[in-house]
């Protein structure tokens, strides 16, 4: 398929994900289904200029003067592909299966605001009632951070230093352009591809299969190593879904102490038995069972709590659940945080630690539940943790959001997902 083949997929592909209000990868499946001619080089690029439509669905409505899927395609294709409006059009005239050429109007639109920065609530391409919630966040600086969240997202891993080492993997991963990553001391990182581009497929390399390196945000890395103490010791991480921080610590304690991986859902946290046995973790103990639960209160020195929460620190990934997010969600998932955190606090030890992680950028699920908490809670007292960035990253001074009440990663600062990272300490 040409340019012109792919552009009309996805429009019909964004009109089924606005229409039915779906997720972008269940429309992207169920049109893959129906046109089995298309080949893998095709639905990537579809799916490429989907997604890059919905993360940049105000700038490319903007741009275009038009929130149609046609007007976000075509936005989509001159904000992230290197067109602009000449080379468009000649794609598009002598194509048969390509959607109309551009009309007077939106040629006349695209004059006007083509290689201009829009204003920051267009630029911050986040839905209107978000706006506020950003502007708490960042300040002056929430367009900026708002569009570094609309960009494609970069693919991290992290090396398991119980199979392996950074040298390796990256031997292992040659010619894909993996390289160290910036921050997090085990992470390595393969830029974001541009225009039709994926990512090189690395769960099916060897190194993967032998353990050697997982997926995982630079952002969630950074965070389990700000959870990591300085002795392994007993760990409960009470939302463990499928082990992404509990597979950082087990390598980190570098299989010693014993972390207690509990999920409410046992179906998520069924994937970390496969996981565990390829990274060669063996101090992790799995439980879901409630007198087994009990047994730990009081015991733990570490309890984590990586909570559900609206996801909008990864909307890079998810950009249709950027605008699938309601205000009434977000009430639902502060509620269930605050009991979360409530809850845990029986399993943390006399001079333990309660470490409270979320991937979201709102303040409202972040600094304002600590602050909650703290107040509910006057056993607990938060660490200091401008002294923990400094000690855990020296060399990243400026690349976290440090206050009193937490740390925060994001897209422009941190260049990783948006997380929040708070320890507290019980006296
Ligand atoms: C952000 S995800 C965890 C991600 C995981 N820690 C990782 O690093 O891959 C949040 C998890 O909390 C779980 N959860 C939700 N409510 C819970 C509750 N009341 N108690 C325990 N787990 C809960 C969800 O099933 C989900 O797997």
């Amino acid at each position: 398929m040409r340019i012109g083949g792919r552009l009309a997929a996805a429009i019909e592909i964004l009109e089924d994900i606005e229409t039915r209000h779906r997720p972008a990868s269940d429309a992207l499946r169920d049109w893959g289904l129906s046109h089995r001619f298309a080949g893998s080089g095709d639905r990537a690029a579809i799916g490429n200029i989907v997604y890059d439509a919905l993360r940049h669905r105000r700038s490319a409505a903007w741009l275009l003067d038009d929130a149609s899927p046609r007007g976000l395609a075509l936005g989509a294709l001159l904000l992230e592909w290197g067109y602009d409006a000449d080379t468009l059009d000649a794609e598009l005239v002598d194509d048969r299966f390509a959607p109309s050429a551009l009309s007077e109007k939106e040629r006349a639109a695209i004059a006007e605001h083509f290689g201009k920065q829009p204003s920051d609530d267009i630029r911050s391409d986040v839905p209107e009632w978000c706006e506020p919630l950003l502007q708490k966040t960042y300040g002056d600086d929430w367009g900026k951070e708002g569009e570094a969240f609309s960009q494609r997202p970069p693919l991290d891993l992290r090396v398991n230093r119980l199979k392996s080492d950074t040298s390796k993997v990256l031997a292992a991963l040659h010619g894909t352009g993996a390289r160290k990553a910036a921050i997090a001391p085990f992470g390595i990182r393969i830029e974001k591809v541009e225009g039709r581009g994926r990512h090189p497929n690395v769960q099916a390399e060897p190194g993967f299969q032998k353990g050697w390196f997982e997926v995982q945000d630079e952002g969630s890395q950074i965070v389990a190593e700000l959870a990591t103490p300085d002795q392994p010791n007993q760990v409960l991480d009470y939302c463990a879904g499928a082990g992404g921080k509990t597979l950082s610590l087990s390598a980190a304690f570098d299989n010693k102490g014993q972390i207690f991986a509990h999920d409410a859902e046992k179906a998520r946290l069924s994937p970390i038995f496969d996981r565990l046995k390829r990274a060669g973790a063996r101090n992790v103990q799995a439980i879901t069972a409630q007198p087994a639960l009990d047994a730990l209160e009081n015991q733990m020195d570490l309890v984590l709590v990586d909570v559900p929460c609206t996801g909008s620190g990864t909307w890079r990934r998810r950009p249709d659940a950027k605008w699938r997010l309601t205000e009434r969600q977000l009430e639902v998932r502060m509620s269930e945080q605050t009991q979360i955190l409530d809850h845990v606090t029986r399993y943390v030890k006399p001079g333990g630690t309660l470490v409270y992680i979320t991937c979201s950028i709102f303040r409202e699920e972040n600094q304002e539940q600590i602050e909650a908490f703290l107040t509910r809670h006057p056993d607990f007292v938060a660490t200091d943790h401008h002294a923990l960035w400094a000690k855990k990253f020296p060399h990243a001074k400026e690349r976290a959001m440090v206050d009193a009440h937490g740390i925060m990663l994001s897209a422009a600062t941190s260049g990783t997902d948006g997380f929040f990272f708070c320890a507290m300490t019980r006296n």
